[in-house]
């Protein structure tokens, strides 16, 4: 694969120095992490046609781009979170099911008056943009290898057809100043102190959500405390940041995935490229962004807590020529071992999934790229027949 001399959709352009072209060839050596650090040559090579390690295979490519708007959008349910500080009780109740309804049916549902600080918001985004902006033989020195589950590099998942059109980053609150400290050794703070505050606030956020989620599902809303102590929430940042991309409709920023924890809360900038899968209408939708709000969506974890009621659902993004992308998905968790309550399991809705703890969970969810079926279904869902006993 031929390198080029300069780097589209990395921002203020980087000259390619004998240095970075010396690092990017050393990468493409690595045979340890190959996968992983493909991922790193994409953004950096020039051109007008798609490398060829990023061309989805037909049946998987965008049959709707985001350029395009319209009929193809869907301005996803929003909730305005204040009603469920307001004294006024038909309020309250009108936006716990809208929640509840989007969360049944779409999966996502999108909450404004979130409470997290704007300024805040936009701080941690101009971090995370200086982070992408870094050469690559910085990055490189956090580099996230396969099997690791945190650093630098966007293609984690193994066995993919082909490469996401992306660059990402993942790290949590207690590993963000190591992460930092990698790329700006003595300059760390910066990013870190914003990032860790970012991280709390949304982790706030998400405890609130998923007390009034609980609420929905008929049971007090502080039914799954326990998995959420202090020690028991895992919340991890993933920064994913979209270059141009040269032929869109034959690449993925991300391809088609379920989350895997019990919550997601993601903040974009205006540029739009989420797609959600409506399985009733056999259809992608594209998310029209909203940044005043924060997208929610359902992941595997809360899927098998509420007994399936709530559903974790496909979702990809889709890139374009035109404008860069920059998204931020906290997903929050609990590393406890979920289970349904018993409330949620009757003789006709019997218990759908076996107990797993988050643990065991992980260690297949990357490797899981069969696309439509769900890890959850595949791996954890109880057989009819032994439906209603809970296996340990
Ligand atoms: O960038 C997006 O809109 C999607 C991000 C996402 O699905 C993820 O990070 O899991
Ligand atoms: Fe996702």
């Amino acid at each position: 694969m031929p390198l080029s001399m300069s780097t589209p959709g990395l921002g203020p352009s980087l000259p390619p120095t004998t240095e970075l072209l010396a690092s990017l060839a050393n990468i493409a050596q690595r045979t340890d992490s190959a996968m992983t650090n493909a991922g790193l040559l994409s953004v950096l090579l020039q051109g007008s046609k798609l490398p060829e390690i990023y061309v989805q295979p037909e049946q998987d490519r965008p049959t709707k781009s985001h350029d395009v708007q319209s009929e193809l959008e869907v301005e996803l349910p929003v909730v305005d979170l204040s009603a469920f500080n307001s004294a006024d009780g038909p309020l309250r109740d009108a936006a716990l099911a809208k929640i509840v309804r989007a969360c049944e049916t779409w999966g996502f549902v999108q909450v404004i008056n979130h409470g997290v600080d704007i300024e805040l918001i936009e701080k941690c985004e101009a971090e995370v943009h200086r982070l992408f902006q870094l050469p690559v033989c910085i990055k490189e020195n956090a580099l996230r290898v396969p099997g690791a589950l945190y650093g630098y590099g966007a293609n984690f998942w193994l066995n993919l057809p082909a490469m996401n059109w992306a660059e990402s980053f993942h790290i949590n609150k207690h590993n963000c100043k190591e992460y930092a400290a990698k790329l700006w050794p003595s300059d760390y703070e910066r990013f870190s102190s914003s990032v860790e505050k970012y991280i709390t606030q949304v982790e706030d956020l998400g405890h609130r959500v998923r007390r009034v989620l609980t609420e929905g599902l008929g049971l007090e809303a502080g039914h799954f405390d326990n998995y959420f102590t202090e020690e028991e929430t895992v919340s991890t940042l993933r920064m994913n940041f979209y270059p141009l991309c040269p032929e869109p409709s034959k690449a993925l920023g991300l391809k088609a995935h379920r989350d895997p924890h019990f919550l997601t809360l993601l903040h974009q900038d205006s540029t739009g490229g989420l797609q959600i899968w409506n399985e009733s209408r056999d259809e992608w939708f594209n998310v029209k962004p909203r940044t005043d709000s924060f997208i929610v969506n359902v992941g595997d974890v809360l899927q098998a807590a509420s007994n399936g009621r709530y559903r974790s659902v496909l979702h990809r993004a889709v890139v374009n020529s035109y404008k860069t992308r920059l998204s931020m998905a906290c997903f929050f968790n609990t590393s406890a071992t979920v289970v349904a309550p018993s409330e949620l399991i009757t003789p006709e809705n019997p218990q759908r999934y076996r107990p797993f703890s988050w643990k065991e969970y992980i260690r297949t969810a990357y490797t899981f790229t069969t696309g439509k079926v769900s890890q959850l279904d595949e791996l954890y869902a109880i057989q009819s027949s032994s439906a209603g006993a809970t296996e340990q």
